[in-house]
């Protein structure tokens, strides 16, 4: 069974109000990266490709991303935290699709916390202001054995 939105809140911050949505709450962009350099998945490890932090155009009053067709991986401005006994979905906000982007995402697992990242996929240029809402993150409860302990926990934060 998915979560509340409100129960969603409970688990990520900072927020406000306007995030908070029926079955979710939404994430903002933070930051938007350029991958440069190749990665690697091994059988046994894997190595993230280096990447090149995009400076937003701080001229329009809001600091805002133009972007053109390619893609990005984008990182949230929410910490958010994993609850034992539920499993987290992130999904584009519909606006984003509705503008010919895509925002692609893996599975948030019990126990991870920080501030995680999704792929953006853009097929016609966009502007994205920073701090914008762009994904919705849901929580459902889900049957585990134990909790995340990867290399990505804790990752971002302050
Ligand atoms: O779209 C997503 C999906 C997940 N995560 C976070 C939460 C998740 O718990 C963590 C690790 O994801 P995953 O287990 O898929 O990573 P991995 O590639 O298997 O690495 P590791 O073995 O170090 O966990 O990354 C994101 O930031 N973005």
């Amino acid at each position: 069974m998915f979560r509340s939105g409100a129960f969603v809140a409970e688990h990520i911050s900072p927020i406000d109000d306007q995030q908070v949505q029926p079955n979710g709450v939404d994430l903002t962009v933070d930051a938007v990266f350029e991958q440069v350099e190749p990665g690697r998945i091994g059988r046994d490890d894997k190595q993230i490709g280096e990447r090149r932090e995009l400076d937003p155009d701080a001229d329009a009053g809001v600091p805002t991303y133009r972007l053109s067709p390619s893609g990005y991986v984008a990182r949230y401005g929410e910490t958010i935290s994993i609850p034992e006994g539920h499993v987290g979905y992130v999904l584009p906000r519909s606006s984003l699709m509705r503008n010919s982007a895509m925002l692609h995402t893996a599975v948030w697992d019990a126990g991870y916390t920080g501030r995680g990242e999704g792929l953006l996929e853009i097929n016609h240029e966009i502007e994205l202001e920073q701090g914008a809402r762009i994904a919705q993150l849901v929580l459902a409860r889900a049957d585990h054995e134990d909790t995340y302990d990867g290399s990505y926990q804790g990752e971002n934060l302050d």
